[in-house]
């Protein structure tokens, strides 16, 4: 069972990414009243990079006991190690490098000069495992407490492209995903099934280039469509729009 989508629709950018961090930070604290811990898992792209720069600006940041957070990710560029372009890089310098996290705590997806070398399969199923590690009991994915994705012009999220064989894939947690339209082509991504044990899913995302594809996922499209459409939380799915996004979207209100 999910949680069908609420939408909440911010001024512009820059409110769109201090009002999301500010729920971030709250819900992180909640997380850690409740059980002691929090996980979130981290997306990339601009929106999502420009709200986890903006948690640094939240003043309650300094409630949260950073060490104690587990911090995933979405998807991730399969390119080297550092690589300005993985999401792994720009978390770490968005906000990771600035706050106590334990280094432990922090999953990354491996890069393509890593231990599994060139093999975003290998790398895609030793993250498979890390998250049976992670999962409580028989489950095989943890139930994240947050899971932050963005939404792509053609409604893809983490690396889940429309039509793809990501989205068809009803088995695997974690994938390899290859000639993707966007680049870099090669990447590893969650699934919609392990996105869908998340508590929480927060779809962020802005500009009026996704104004289509968040319309049309509002709208009743499909998930191999529009695989955005698919992303869902157990507790509640969260699209966290600005103005220009929410263009299409029907039955919007402001935050
Ligand atoms: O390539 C990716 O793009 C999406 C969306 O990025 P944006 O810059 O259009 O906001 C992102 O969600 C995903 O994590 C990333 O790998």
């Amino acid at each position: 069972m999910t949680a069908a989508p609420q939408v909440v629709v911010l001024a512009d950018s820059n409110s769109l990414a201090a009002a999301t961090a500010a729920r971030l930070v709250t819900a992180i604290i909640d997380a850690q009243a409740a059980t002691g811990s929090a996980s979130v898992v981290l997306t990339g792209g601009r929106t999502g990079t420009a709200v986890l720069a903006q948690v640094l600006a939240v003043p309650a940041k300094d409630a949260v006991d950073w060490s104690r957070v587990d911090f995933y990710w979405g998807d991730e560029r399969f390119l080297p190690a550092g690589d300005p372009d993985r999401n792994e890089t720009q978390a770490r310098e968005a906000f990771l490098d600035h706050l106590p996290v334990d280094p432990a705590r922090v999953h990354v997806m491996e890069p393509s000069d890593g231990k599994f070398g060139d093999d975003p399969d290998a790398a895609a199923e030793a993250y498979a495992r890390l998250l049976v590690a992670k999962a409580p009991g028989e489950e095989t994915v943890p139930a994240f407490d947050v899971c932050l994705l963005g939404v792509g012009e053609e409604g893809h999220t983490a690396s889940i492209f429309p039509d793809s064989p990501a989205v068809h894939e009803t088995d695997r947690t974690v994938v390899a995903v290859r000639d993707c339209p966007k680049p870099p082509p090669t990447r590893v991504s969650l699934t919609l099934p392990a996105i869908r044990r998340s508590r929480e899913v927060w779809l962020l995302t802005g500009g009026e280039s996704k104004a289509d594809a968040v319309g049309l996922a509002l709208d009743g499209a499909t998930e191999v469509d529009i695989p955005a459409a698919g992303a869902r939380g157990r507790s509640r799915t969260v699209w966290l729009l600005d103005k220009a996004a929410a263009a299409k979207a029907p039955g919007t209100h402001r935050a």
